[in-house]
């Protein structure tokens, strides 16, 4: 077992050593882009495609990554402590300030209003909102670089911000507010899902210690004892909670999912299926989920995507996952944001009967985020994909804040669910005991969803 050393010997030179770090990864950003004749993009510019083909030069992503590592341990090492915990501790205020942005369409009338921007009356208007509250919520995204204050209450986007616009009008949203997110870049309806499924995480997460440190739910593996059910003052598990007619609103229906014979389990309302099956004609799909989701996911096929439907290749199915697995002949049983959800007893299930209907040539693919330890691990080689580059020192080994959001689901995913994000070697185990083997990783440097493929024993 390799160990870090927590301590180097002077604060000072990791403090150079880490601005060294972003320096030469500038200068290596600079070198890739001018040979591809390419131009890093402006922060105050709005996104477009052109502007994010930088990143895709090779070596400038990892670059990227290094620099946000670095930035952030560097930020830690010099503010105090105190206010370091402080900023931490206030932090639930960011995501509810993206939601306001985001529901009251102030990407979109900052687009509308142009180059100058505009003041926070005319942006709160059209949503009938108190302007020196959303003037209040916007500078806290200003200072956190999303908007810019160019003028005391006059905002104007950025490329941050501009990633939450529909590209639509303002007037068109507020006259179909069901239809803002369709054929859209779904950003900002990823932004206001967060926002819906932060309300019950947040407030879940709020009764993490309670639940963590009351002996009666302190060992707690089941779904409907978790900090949620604290939360909620329910016995139900979240799936079913969401389901209920009242909550409705909290769970994004139209997210997406997958299923050639690819079966696309627990895949919601079938979009990742959806678009896969656009991407590759000679697949076939069968999205699967619990009856009321497939029930609802025939309702909003029909009602709104007649035309994106690549007929008869892409099926919906009522199926639970702790049922055997009818289908029989799956090329690939893919797992999208599933294991994740459950404690390690429910994921044995739910893999041994994908296992008991495997043919010898499928492949299971689990899709999640995975995290790394924050300190150097060997334990795990020879699986292709599994190594990871290691950091320069004294950047922590998982990469630092480039990686905090697979470890802020980890927290969400306890709070809510008793689930958890895994390490590889906990899909491994996982894998390892319901007699499937672990073939390949596919991981990113930092976070990103990745994929772990099984294939049987
Ligand atoms: C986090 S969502 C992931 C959906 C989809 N795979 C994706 O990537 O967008 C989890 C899905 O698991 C489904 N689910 C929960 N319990 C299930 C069960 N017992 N059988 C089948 N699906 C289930 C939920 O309805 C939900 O659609």
């Amino acid at each position: 077992m390799i160990t870090s050393d927590p301590s180097p010997s002077s604060t000072l030179a990791e403090l150079k050593a880490l601005s060294k770090i972003i320096q030469d990864s500038i200068i290596s950003i600079e070198a890739s882009l001018s040979s591809a004749n390419k131009e890093f993009p402006s922060p105050y510019t709005p996104i477009t495609r052109e502007s994010e083909a930088a990143r895709m030069v090779p070596g400038v992503d990892k670059a990227c990554t290094l620099i946000i590592t670095a930035a952030y341990q560097l930020i830690q090492s010099v503010q105090s402590p105190m206010l370091s915990i402080m900023a931490i501790a206030t932090q639930h205020a960011l995501p509810a300030a993206l939601g306001v942005a985001s529901a009251a369409n102030v990407a979109e009338a900052l687009r509308e209003a142009g180059p100058n921007g505009a003041h926070v009356n005319e942006i709160a208007r059209a949503s009938n909102i108190d302007p020196s509250k959303l003037a209040r919520v916007l500078r806290l995204l200003a200072t956190n670089h999303i908007f810019v204050e160019v003028a005391p209450d006059v905002f104007v986007n950025n490329r941050i911000s501009s990633c939450m616009d529909t590209g639509k009008s303002v007037k068109a949203i507020l006259e179909s507010p069901e239809t803002k997110h369709i054929a859209t870049n779904c950003v900002a309806a990823s932004v206001e899902h967060w926002q819906a499924t932060h309300n019950s995480a947040a407030t879940s997460a709020a009764h993490l210690s309670e639940f963590l440190l009351d002996p009666k739910t302190a060992m707690s593996q089941e779904l409907n004892n978790t900090a949620f059910n604290i939360a909620f003052n329910t016995d139900i598990p979240v799936w079913e909670w969401l389901e209920k007619k009242e909550n409705e609103r909290r769970f994004d229906w139209d997210g997406l999912k997958q299923g050639a014979v690819i079966v696309d389990v627990g895949g919601g309302v079938g979009a990742q299926s959806l678009a896969l099956a656009q991407n590759c004609p000679h697949l076939r799909f069968v999205v699967q989920d619990r009856e009321q989701v497939t029930k609802d996911a025939a309702g909003f096929w029909n009602d709104k995507l007649p035309d994106a439907l690549p007929s008869g290749r892409v099926e919906l199915q009522a199926h639970d996952f702790f049922t055997p697995q009818p289908v029989k002949n799956a090329s690939v049983f893919l797992l999208r944001s599933i294991i994740h959800d459950w404690p390690d007893k429910y994921c044995l299930q739910i893999l041994r009967h994908l296992r008991a209907a495997a043919t010898p040539d499928t492949r299971l693919v689990i899709v999640d985020s995975l995290v790394s330890y924050a300190c150097e691990d060997s334990d795990l080689k020879h699986i292709p994909g599994i190594e990871r580059p290691v950091p320069p020192k004294p950047l922590l080994p998982n990469m630092g804040y480039a990686a905090l959001t697979s470890y802020q689901l980890d927290i969400q995913m306890l709070s809510v669910l008793n689930g958890k994000e895994r390490t590889i070697a906990q899909m491994k185990e996982l894998m390892d005991q319901t007699g499937w083997k672990l073939v390949q990783v596919h991981q990113a440097l930092a976070f990103s969803t990745s994929k772990v493929i099984g294939a049987p024993a």
